[in-house]
């Protein structure tokens, strides 16, 4: 550990030292869509009066702090945060014009945080002395980092699966010879899926090879989705379990459920203000999440597409994460000449990180093309908003099939088994128009508005999630 480090921690500690009953840490994978959701957990378990440290290296908690939206994690103070340098990592571009869309250029920042075994180790075993009880949350796919955890006499672990419910089920459905027990719509749509294994590059693989190996003792996992979404997932997971002294609690969504608009402050978006002019569900927003980038080709399309729907839009385009945010240029993707002027007033291009929970929380907003990366699964749901599924890379075609086809709050902007193929601009207008200015969108709109009011619900108090929050709060304060 370096020598900072080691300091940093001594600072952060001597400012917590009274005795605590419990106290939780959060290691998340140092990625957007797992460092948003384990802060939002952090804000959750914060709220039941009990510490929590959240942990990771200096950029990485700095980019989880200024990205995180529906409230502000320096205004709770039982919320630390430990950031702790990492030897430096290559932080490479993205490349657009990749055969897969699976985001390579962030291997190395996945390769550098197993070098945040030997810190995080050395401020679990000082909270230890502070607390009767160490609660470590640890990122499913991070496990290394924490491997020496059952060194400490008073801790435990957890796990915080950062996917879907039926993503993690239907992975391990394949190895288990795939018992029968979807309808034929679903089941035909899993078949079409590639295994996990082949759908991830090998250096991916064995990093999660590593991590598998070094599992600590784990007391059980905690979810980011309500049984109202996932109940008979959950279940089927909760049947799959070896041993019963191991727990499950779906305890999502973790992000608010409730946006307080911010309105006439200096730091609302410019897109949102936009909004605040618009109709009733007029607008569709295009996102497709912190790590994916289209090629100039694929721009051109949707540009294309957007324009002829005759819709009004929120486009973000950028390209996808680096493994510092921080750093390093930021490539513009071409639009068709004129474009931008033929859809002034119409359309908004938005070229840098956009508020998309707010965005989505907005009454203007009625429909959301996404790459269906769980974060925005939810976002999505929690704010009644259907999706146009455009599927890019991992777990995001078996999130598409909740959408379209468990939930049937979705439609499919391209077929997976045509990836390989370019989304033409009739493509993307067919789906934006369905979506926005037809019987068949209204009737998603109005189940997902259905469904968000079930969700909202649940993570109020008596609700199923909140139940499940409290029970696993009763369960590390036992
Ligand atoms: O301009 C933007 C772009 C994204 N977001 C937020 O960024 C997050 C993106 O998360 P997600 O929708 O889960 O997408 P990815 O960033 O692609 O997430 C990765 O992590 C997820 C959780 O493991 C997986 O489900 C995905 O497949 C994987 O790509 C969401 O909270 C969005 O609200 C913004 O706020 N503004």
């Amino acid at each position: 550990m370096a020598k900072n480090d080691h300091s940093t921690v001594q600072n952060q500690i001597a400012s917590i030292q009274e005795t605590h009953e419990v106290t939780v840490v959060m290691v998340p994978l140092p990625l957007q869509g797992h460092l948003n959701q384990l802060l939002h957990l952090s804000r959750l378990i914060s709220s039941y009066n009990i510490p929590v440290h959240y942990v990771g290296t200096a950029t990485h908690t700095r980019q989880a702090k200024v990205r995180v939206q529906g409230w502000d994690p320096l205004a709770i103070s039982n919320i630390h945060f430990h950031e702790f340098s990492t030897p430096s990592y290559e932080a490479p571009p993205p490349d657009p014009n990749a055969p897969t869309k699976f985001p390579t250029q962030l291997i190395p920042v996945l390769n550098a945080s197993v070098k945040l075994r030997e810190p995080v180790h050395a401020l679990l075993q000082q909270l230890s002395s502070t607390t009767r009880r160490l609660v470590v949350i640890c990122d499913s796919v991070t496990p290394y980092v924490i491997k020496d955890v059952g060194l400490i006499p008073n801790a435990e672990s957890y796990t915080f699966i950062s996917i879907s419910a039926f993503a993690i089920y239907t992975f391990s459905w394949e190895q288990e010879g795939k018992p029968r027990v979807f309808e034929p719509e679903i089941l035909e749509a899993l078949e079409s899926l590639p295994s996990h294994e082949s759908s991830i590059p090998q250096e991916v693989t064995d990093f999660l090879k590593l991590q598998k190996e070094s599992m600590p003792i784990i007391s059980g996992d905690l979810y980011n989705t309500c049984r109202f979404i996932e109940g008979p997932y959950l279940d089927l997971l909760a049947k799959a379990k070896t041993a019963d002294s191991h727990k499950q609690w779906a305890v999502g969504p973790f992000n608010p459920v409730e946006i307080n608009g911010q309105k006439n402050t200096e730091q609302r978006h410019y897109c949102l203000e936009w909004l605040d002019k618009q109709g009733p569900n007029s607008v569709i927003f295009v996102c497709f999440g912190s790590n994916t980038s289209v090629s100039h080709e694929e721009a051109a399309q949707i540009a294309i597409g957007l324009e002829k729907s005759g819709q009004k839009f929120i486009w973000i385009l950028k390209d996808g994460d680096q493994g510092d945010i921080f750093k390093g240029e930021v490539r513009r993707a071409q639009l068709p000449g004129g474009f931008e002027e033929r859809t002034e007033g119409r359309g908004i291009i938005v070229r840098d990180w956009a508020p998309q929970l707010e965005i989505l929380g907005h009454s203007s907003t009625g429909g959301f093309m996404s790459h269906c990366g769980w974060n925005s699964c939810m976002e999505s749901i929690s704010m009644g908003v259907p999706v146009a599924a455009w599927p890019m890379h991992s777990e995001q075609p078996r999130n598409a099939i909740i959408l379209e086809k468990v939930l049937k709050i979705g439609l499919s902007v391209r077929d997976w088994s045509r990836r390989d193929e370019l989304v033409t601009s009739m493509a993307v207008e067919n789906a934006v128009r369905r979506l926005m200015d037809s019987a068949e969108g209204e009737e998603m709109r109005q189940r997902a508005k259905e469904l968000s009011k079930a969700v909202k619900d649940s993570v109020m108090e008596g609700g199923t999630s909140r139940l499940e929050m409290d029970s696993f709060i009763a369960h590390i304060r036992r």
